[in-house]
């Protein structure tokens, strides 16, 4: 058995990878940390039956005997990156899906990692089909230079451009970077500043906001008297849970730092 924490237990996606991971027979989960939900019972704030698991206030407080295999965490991007150093440093895996880590903080992690042989896995999006419109997307940029990307998330997200729009253009990047292609000129001058969206290297994202939305993306290319369009929805949180209880099976197997489910399956 697999002993897994969840660190952000309390929020949108903590209280159902609480409940994903209690229901897998490979997995036991140990604990949930939360701030604001410090004392509490963790089976009462994921809303599943009593637990017996009391919710501690920070990582400090996991951190010592009786340490979990492996801590999932789902919290925000400014506290991430503290929060992993310690996790890693403390030789226990690490499952982030929290967005917001730099390429350079990345690469610190992968060295803390491995000298604590604690692996790491930072994946923007753990659903099955956002990985596969990434890897789509990638596919498409050498023959369809021209790609811009909309992403559409609720309006409780803290961070902007998403995480998924980023790896997507970093993908997209490399791709067109391979078959050494490039995109036609913008010959557009922004008569209000953020008209065009931002820019992750040479692909424009449009960040959209809105209640009732939970995570969307579309990738738009440009052609030659076409136009090709790949979107993928997450319709709930639930779209999530399959890739997150695959990574804690698999992380102890994936030494440093892997950036991306897509290497996971
Ligand atoms: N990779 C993926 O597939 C996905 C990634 N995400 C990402 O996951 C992150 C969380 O998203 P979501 O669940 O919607 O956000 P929420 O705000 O609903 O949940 C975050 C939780 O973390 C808690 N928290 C804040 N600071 C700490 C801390 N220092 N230690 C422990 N817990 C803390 C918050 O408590 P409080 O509310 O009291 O501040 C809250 O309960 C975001 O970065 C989001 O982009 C989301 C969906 C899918
Ligand atoms: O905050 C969210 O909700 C999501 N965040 C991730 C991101 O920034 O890409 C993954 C998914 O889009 C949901």
């Amino acid at each position: 058995m697999i002993r897994v924490m969840v660190n952000g237990a309390g929020g949108k996606m903590g209280r159902e990878v609480v409940k994903a991971v209690h229901a897998d027979s490979e997995l036991t989960l140990v604990g949930g940390i939360d701030p604001t939900k410090d004392g509490q019972d963790i089976g009462t704030v994921a809303g599943i039956e009593p637990l017996q698991i009391t919710m501690a206030p920070s990582v400090d407080d996991v951190l010592g005997n009786n340490k979990p295999d492996v801590i999932v965490d789902f919290t925000n991007p400014a506290v991430i990156f503290e929060n992993a150093k310690k996790i890693l440093s403390a030789g226990v895996h690490l499952v982030i899906g929290t967005t917001g880590l730099t390429e350079e903080q990345r690469n610190e992690l992968h060295e803390i990692g491995l000298k604590n042989q604690a692996n790491c896995l930072v994946a923007p999006n753990f659903s099955l089909g956002a990985v596969m419109m990434m890897k789509v997307a990638a596919d498409l940029a050498p023959y369809f230079p021209d790609v811009e990307i909309i992403e559409l998330h609720h309006n409780h997200k803290y961070d902007a451009p998403s995480g998924t729009s980023i790896l997507t253009a970093k993908l997209i990047n490399d791709a067109k970077q391979a078959a050494n292609v490039t995109s036609s000129e913008d010959l557009t001058r922004e008569s209000l500043p953020g008209a065009r969206g931002a820019k992750v290297d040479d692909i424009t994202i449009h960040s959209v906001r809105l209640p009732g939305y939970v995570a969307h993306q579309e990738v738009l290319f440009g052609g030659h008297d076409e136009t090709l369009t790949i979107r993928h929805d997450s319709l709930s949180r639930l779209s999530f849970m399959p890739g997150v209880v695959l990574a804690c099976k698999k992380i102890t197997s994936k030494p440093g730092l892997t950036y991306g489910l897509e290497h996971y399956l």
